[in-house]
Parts: structure tokens; C-alpha cells; sequence
């Protein structure tokens, strides 16, 4: 009877020998994780506490295990079954990350091998950011805290090139609010201005100079963190941390600055603290929780977003930014939309206590979830059109050829890099590596990044307008493409879901939400993809007729004239191509009336999910 009224934890502490003894006994399977090639945009890695003397002298063993043999990035975690009569018996997992660092590690060498590549990034006009994930007194703090450290240190030590002006804001997110830690704690705002950029609105930014200035500015904040005592442990943080570092160049005044942002998330257990009664603290916990499941989402959308540029050009993948303060805040880091290309480094911080298993096999769950694969795809087949498509060795033979007088030393600017990589390089960095060559003006550098461009750009397009022309070609072949869906899964696309309808003219089964193309003419021209004459392409909402007096498109003509019962136009919403080839913006409310016979062909478009509307006001 005594056993079954024991805590998990006495449990532990009783059977410690035994568990132990089987976990000598352990002889290690395969990795279960499927093999994933690095991604070298995002590493994720985990990190493996020493055991605080506390745990030791309670009797509790060590539940979290390193390889040191085979693949020394796959950690081995037992639980101990607790089973209704018998001996206990363990239960192993085992996680693979891209590094792990055990116990004996030092923040150095965590900082030398994963954190300190982002620094120069950041310096060259690129963006970095360190996430520390983990349960609550699982080593977040003392990971961040180290790695700034050595980041205020690489920053002013006067090691890299050129001149920077470099900024220091530390805000803390608890839920929906933020406040600034360098600012006594003021409260701020997170706005998106109209640009479509996410601002701390009344976060002070400190300009600093000093290694041991940008030191106090970290101290003070630390100080300031808001904690509030859990189950655990006392001073536990609620909050996430965000130290964000601006590097300004002066000599690219323009071009946009380099950040770097460190990150110690709230602790993730949070929701999982069952004996909270407290209505505030609940709601809290449920926050954190959200924002670090769409934390993971959108490191994941990114990571495929990113992926899938090269490899599916034309395809969309969803990051679901708005979805928490948190990644709104880091907007510019996810927003799949941004040119700009990121590094970000996780470390999963993990309490290798047999009596916090449970939190730390949820933590390396989570750190083995944002691993997404490198595309593993064909070399793309070489064309001089498509940057793309380059290896270094013909991206260097553009570079000559096309970089102007004095010609740019391909070796300089890309010594290493494919077509794709320089694409993704910060511009300032471009900018930079172009100006190493001897004669190279600013001016010439500018124009040559912008030649560069133009032809990626001018490639993207004439792959969407190829796309669209498959949309279009396939509408013959729409029962074969749609065969077996269910109707909802049809209601995805703009498919017309009623079975046979593919050997029906689409003029003689208009409905609202078919997509048609159009040549718009007169005012409407403006809104051609390619200017009058070319094709566009509406979403029909109604017949004009069946419209209110007062409803006018989008210049104010109104929609519905007498006698307009007699002619087939219809109230159409505007689609309009987006920034990324293949996709399209809908603007539900932007109106214009066509009418059958200006329609061309019905074209199918696939939903997708990032299909959404935001509140404009709260
Ligand atoms: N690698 C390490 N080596 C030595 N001590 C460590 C290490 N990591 C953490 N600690 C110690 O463990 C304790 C908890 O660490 P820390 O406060 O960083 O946890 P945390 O994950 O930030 O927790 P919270 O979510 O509550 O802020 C501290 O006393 C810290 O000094």
C-alpha cells in the first residue's frame, strides 16, 4: 500500500541503484531520428547541465545520457517504469541534434563552434539569433548570459573590419505585453508600422562603444528580469529575454543594419505546472506555451521556406509570425517573404535530473522537431539566365564578365559561395566584398549587386508566368489531378467541386470564388500583371446586378447601372501576383466589374492556409 502512495520522486530516489545498474546494462540502438544533413541556416543543439549538488544529495541519478561513442549527437534519456507489481524496468529514447554539448562543456566552446560565426553575419548586414529553449532551471540564463559575454567581446575587440555603430535594446515579452529592461521597465509597444515592420515602439536603443558599457546594459537587464516563483524554482523566469543588437555601417548609409538577437526563452514547462490555481498564472502559462509552440513553427516554416526557394521555386511555405508576440516581434526572422537571409542557432537546455525526465524528453522532442531536412534535390542543370543555377566556378565567370571596370575579383566576392549562396548574402556584405577589389567604386558595387538582381528577379517571374501557364494548361486535366479528393479536400482550390464539371465550358457555370483571367481594358489596365492588353486575373464574387445601389469598384464608379439585368458582368475581386512567384494576393476588397465577355479561361489556384486576415484594430 505504502508504494502506491509514493511520489514519482521517492520512486526514483528508492530504485536509484537498480536504474543505474540498467542504464550500465544499456546497450544503444540506432538513432531513431530519420538522418538529416545540417542545415547550415539553423543549428540546433542541445546542452546538458552539470547536476546541481542539491539533486546529487537527494539521491537522484543522472536521466540523461551523451554518447560518447558512434554518433556523439544523440543523446539516450531512460525513464524508470514504474510497473503495478515486479521490478522496475527502464523505458529509453534517444534524440539526435546537430551538436550536443555535455555536462564537462564550457559556454566557450558552445560559443566558438555554433555562436560566434554569427557575429561577423551580423557585422556584415545579415541577421543572427540564439534561442536557449528549455525547461525552467535547466541552464537558459547561464547559457545567454555566457554567450553575451563573449559576443560584447568579439564585438569590441576591434578584430573585424570596417567601422560600425553599434545599438543595444533589451525588452522582455510576458504574454502580450512587453517592457523595456533597460528602460526601468517601461511598458512597449509591438507594433508593425506600415512598412510592414515590426517595431518596438518606446524601447530605448543604447548606443554603445565599450565592451564593459555593453556589459553593465546586460547586467542591469538581467537584474531587472520579472520572475515570479513556480513550483520549481524561486527565481524562475516567466518571460522571454530578447537582447537585440543593431550594427550599423556607416559607409552603407541605406542599406539595412545587421541584428543579432539573443534569445532566453520562458521556461517550457510552464503549462505542465498542474497544481497552478491561480487564474493569472494559468493564462500566463497557456501564453508561454503557445508562443513557444509557434516559436517551433515558424523556425520549421523558415528553415522550408528557405529550402524550398531553390528547390520548388513557385511554392509558399507558411510561417505563422502573427500568431505571438513573440515571433511577431522577430517578424523580419521568419517572415518567408524577406529577402534578407538568417542565421539562427537553438540550444535546448537541458536538467539531466532523473526527476525532470519528463520536461527534458519534451525538450529534446522539441529541438529534434526543428531539424527540417535540406532538401536534398538535383544539382540544378546550369543557365546563364538562372543565378540560381550557378556553381561557384560559373558564378565567378559571371562576376568577371559582367562586374564593369575595374572587374570584380570573383575570388573576393564569392570565394566559396554558388549562385543560391550569393544570393542570400546581406547586401552590406556584397557591397563589401565588391570594394575589396582595388578601383572598385561604391557606385559600381551598387550598380553590379543591383545587375545581379535584376536577372534573379527577372528569372522568378518567367518561372511563376511558366506555373501559370500550368494552372491553366491543367484545367483539361482537372479530373485526372482531382481524382479521389473529397469535397473538402477539393474546396482547397478553386476547383469547381461538382463532379463532371470539367466537360462544361466555364462560362456556363459561373459561380462566386471561380477564378478566371481577363484582359482588362480602359482604367482597369492598371491592374494587368503586364500592362494593357495582358492578362489578369479576378476572383467573381456576384452578377453586378444582384448588388446594392451604393456598392462602387475600386475607382468609385458604381457597380450597379440600370438596366444591367440584361448584360452577364459580374463583380470580380482583384488578384494581384505577390512577392513570390506562383503565389497571388487577393484583395477581397478591391472591386471591378467584368463581364463574360472579357473573361478568358477559368484558372485554378490552390489555397493556402497563410491565406488569413488580421484585426487592424485590437
Ligand atoms: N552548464 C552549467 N554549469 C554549471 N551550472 C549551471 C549550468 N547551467 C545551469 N547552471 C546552474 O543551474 C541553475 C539554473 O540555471 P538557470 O538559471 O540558467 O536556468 P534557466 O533555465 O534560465 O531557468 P529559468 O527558466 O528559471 O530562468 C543556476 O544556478 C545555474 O548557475
Amino acid at each position: 500500500m505504502a508504494s502506491m502512495t509514493m511520489t514519482m520522486e521517492e520512486f526514483y530516489i528508492q530504485h536509484a541503484e537498480r536504474y543505474k545498474k540498467l542504464v550500465a546494462a544499456f546497450k544503444p540502438g540506432p538513432s531513431t531520428a530519420k538522418p538529416t544533413d545540417p542545415n547550415p541556416d539553423i543549428i540546433v543543439s542541445a546542452r546538458i547541465r552539470p547536476m546541481m549538488e542539491d539533486e546529487t544529495a537527494q539521491g537522484f541519478p543522472e536521466g540523461v545520457h551523451p554518447r560518447t561513442k558512434g554518433n556523439t549527437n544523440t543523446v539516450d534519456l531512460h525513464e524508470l517504469r514504474r510497473p503495478p507489481r515486479g521490478l522496475p524496468s527502464l523505458n529509453s529514447f534517444n534524440f539526435t541534434v546537430d551538436h550536443v554539448f555535455g555536462p564537462e562543456s564550457q559556454t566557450a566552446q558552445i560559443y566558438d563552434s555554433l555562436v560566434q560565426p554569427l557575429v561577423p553575419w551580423a557585422w556584415g548586414g545579415g541577421f543572427g539569433t540564439l534561442f536557449a529553449y528549455g525547461q525552467t532551471g535547466s541552464g537558459k540564463t547561464f547559457t545567454v548570459s555566457g554567450l553575451e559575454r563573449h559576443v560584447a567581446e568579439t564585438l569590441m575587440d576591434g578584430n573585424l573590419d570596417g567601422e560600425r555603430k553599434i545599438y543595444i535594446c533589451i525588452v522582455e515579452l510576458a504574454g502580450q505585453t512587453a517592457y523595456d529592461l533597460l528602460n526601468s521597465r517601461k511598458q512597449i509597444s509591438v507594433l508593425e508600422d506600415s512598412f510592414g515592420t515590426t517595431q518596438l515602439a518606446g524601447a530605448i536603443e543604447h548606443h554603445i562603444t565599450t565592451k564593459s558599457a555593453m556589459l553593465s546594459y546586460i547586467d542591469a537587464a538581467a537584474a531587472l528580469r520579472a520572475t515570479s516563483p513556480t513550483l520549481k524554482n524561486d527565481t524562475s523566469s516567466r518571460s522571454h529575454a530578447i537582447c537585440r543588437i543593431r550594427i550599423e555601417n556607416p559607409a552603407m548609409a541605406g542599406e539595412e543594419d545587421g541584428l543579432l538577437y539573443l534569445i532566453d526563452l520562458a521556461g517550457s514547462e510552464a503549462a505542465r505546472d498542474k497544481v497552478i490555481h491561480d487564474t493569472t498564472r494559468m493564462k500566463e502559462a497557456r501564453e508561454i506555451n503557445t508562443s513557444l509552440s509557434v516559436l517551433k513553427d515558424c523556425i520549421r516554416g523558415r528553415a522550408l521556406a528557405d529550402a524550398e526557394a531553390i528547390s520548388k521555386p513557385g511554392k509558399k511555405a507558411y510561417v505563422p509570425f502573427r500568431q505571438s508576440t513573440l515571433t511577431k516581434t522577430l517578424k523580419h526572422v521568419f517572415d518567408p517573404t524577406s529577402a534578407r537571409s538568417c542565421k539562427t542557432v537553438v540550444v535546448a537546455c537541458v536538467n539531466p535530473c532523473l526527476a525532470d525526465v519528463f520536461a527534458s524528453k519534451n525538450t529534446l522532442r522539441f529541438a529534434e522537431l526543428l531539424r527540417v531536412p535540406v532538401a536534398k534535390f538535383k544539382p540544378p542543370v546550369f543557365n546563364p539566365k538562372v543565378p540560381a543555377t550557378w556553381n561557384n566556378e560559373e558564378l565567378r565567370a559571371w562576376i568577371e564578365q559582367n562586374s564593369g571596370t575595374p572587374k570584380v575579383d570573383g575570388s573576393l566576392l564569392a570565394p566559396t559561395e554558388s549562385g543560391p549562396q550569393l544570393l542570400r548574402l546581406p547586401i552590406p556584405e556584397f557591397l563589401s566584398r565588391c570594394l575589396k577589389t582595388a578601383g572598385v567604386s561604391q557606385e559600381q558595387a551598387r550598380a553590379f549587386h543591383g545587375k545581379f538582381w535584376k536577372l534573379h528577379v527577372d528569372s522568378t517571374k518567367a518561372a511563376a508566368s511558366t506555373s501559370k501557364t500550368a494552372a491553366v494548361a491543367s484545367e483539361t486535366s482537372v479530373e485526372k489531378a482531382t481524382k479521389g479528393m473529397s469535397r473538402m479536400e477539393l474546396l482547397d482550390s478553386s476547383v469547381d467541386p461538382e463532379p463532371g464539371s470539367d466537360v462544361i465550358p466555364f462560362k456556363q457555370r459561373i459561380r462566386p470564388g471561380m477564378v478566371i483571367s481577363w484582359s482588362p481594358s480602359g482604367e482597369y489596365a492598371k491592374f494587368s500583371s503586364g500592362g494593357t492588353g495582358k492578362s489578369s486575373m479576378a476572383i467573381i464574387l456576384s452578377p453586378a446586378h444582384a448588388v446594392g445601389e451604393r456598392v462602387k469598384d475600386l475607382f468609385g464608379t458604381p457597380v450597379n447601372k440600370a438596366g444591367l439585368e440584361d448584360e452577364e458582368k459580374y463583380l470580380c475581386a482583384i488578384l494581384t501576383p505577390a512577392i513570390l512567384p506562383g503565389a497571388y494576393d487577393l484583395s477581397l476588397w478591391r472591386h471591378v466589374v467584368v463581364s463574360l465577355e472579357e473573361m478568358e479561361t477559368e484558372v485554378l489556384l490552390e489555397w493556402d492556409s497563410a491565406t488569413r486576415y488580421y484585426y487592424m484594430t485590437v
